[in-house]
């Protein structure tokens, strides 16, 4: 059996910018997903956190069609197919998913998924890939899922793990600093890939002013880089504020979220935003038991938010 553990991430700054040239800065934090992968007759896949709205059973062939079904497993389907078809290789096996939050709640559990069954399922067809590789392999299936759209920002997060700085366009760079941070997630109303064709739609509407928009978030993943160098908190916080406010301009944050963001700066909390593609989903405060409290007004669930340096690690047990 082979056994995959993955940190999910949260991004600090520059989400949805990223997509678009921008910088950004992300971290694994010590929520993990595990996946189980065993040698089978048949390829069978377990998860437990998957909820699936409406189905139809074809009671006759017992077949069940549900395109939300199809939607749920794309990313897990995609990167079995790519081993098929890019590099000709398949084999059956049970692949069981334990999750610690639901899917698609803004902590990055897409790439986790696809980072986890690159590398676990690599590993069953006796290829030993780099963490590099998989996180390249996994960005290019996350992608292919969502349309074309997304950036190397999770899959290297959480293929690499720490707090990583994704520079403009291309590479990253591992800061090896401290952040406390307190995070909580409240259900979405649409999921990232969702949220990134809307995005997108909006620089259509208006390029000049979406670019003006994603340089400014760009520049606040400068000067938040350099402020987490300088273990600078306060200064860290005020950008963590600017940054939300531009994501609502983007219209990917919701009326209650960015309530409880202006409540939190009433309060004097340092910082806080929501985390990932939004509609919903994560939100991070630099760490204040009082940021629990407000995250637990709107019904968010609060999770295990340490910043870790592990990325995906793969144990083979015999
Ligand atoms: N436990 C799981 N089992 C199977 N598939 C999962 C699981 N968790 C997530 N997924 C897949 O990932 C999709 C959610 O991806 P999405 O990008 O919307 O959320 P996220 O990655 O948590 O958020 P973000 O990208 O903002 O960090 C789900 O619709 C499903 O296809
Ligand atoms: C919204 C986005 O920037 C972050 C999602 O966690 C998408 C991406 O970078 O792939
Ligand atoms: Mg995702």
């Amino acid at each position: 059996m082979i056994e995959v553990k993955i940190p999910l991430k949260i991004t600090l700054f520059g989400e949805h910018a990223v997509v678009y040239g921008e910088p950004a800065i992300a971290a694994t934090i010590s929520e993990k997903m595990k996946i189980r992968i065993i040698p089978n007759d048949k390829m069978i896949l377990k998860s437990n956190s998957l909820s699936i709205k409406g189905i139809k059973v074809n009671l006759d062939e017992m077949k069940l069609e549900s395109e939300e079904t199809g939607k749920i497993l794309s990313y897990i389907l995609s990167t079995i197919n790519y081993f098929k078809d890019e590099i000709g290789k398949q084999k059956n096996a049970l692949i069981e998913i334990e999750s610690p939050v639901e899917p698609s709640v803004g902590l990055g559990t897409s790439a986790a998924v696809v980072v986890g069954t690159v590398a676990g399922y690599s590993k069953l067809l006796g290829l030993d890939l780099e963490k590099e590789e998989i996180a390249k392999i996994s960005y290019k299936i996350e992608k292919s899922v969502q349309g074309g759209l997304g950036s190397r920002m999770d899959t290297y997060t959480t293929a690499l793990g720490g707090i990583m700085y994704f520079p403009p366009k291309e590479g990253y760079e591992k800061i090896n600093k401290k952040l406390n941070i307190t995070a909580g997630y409240i259900r979405r109303i649409a999921t990232t890939a969702e949220t990134l064709k809307r995005v997108k739609s909006i620089r259509e509407k208006d390029e000049d002013l979406f670019n003006q928009i994603i340089s400014t978030i760009g520049k606040i993943v400068e000067k938040a880089k350099k402020a987490i160098y300088q273990e600078n908190e306060e200064e860290l916080g005020e950008l963590m504020y600017i940054n939300h406010g531009l994501l609502m301009a983007l219209g990917v944050t919701l009326p209650p979220i960015d309530n409880l963001v202006s409540t939190a700066k009433t309060l004097g909390i340092l910082g806080c935003k929501i985390s990932g593609g939004g509609g919903g989903g994560s939100i991070i405060c630099t760490k204040d038991e009082r940021a629990k409290i407000l995250l637990s007004t709107i019904g968010a669930k609060i999770i295990d938010s340490d910043i870790i340096d592990d990325g995906v690690t793969i144990t083979e047990i015999n």
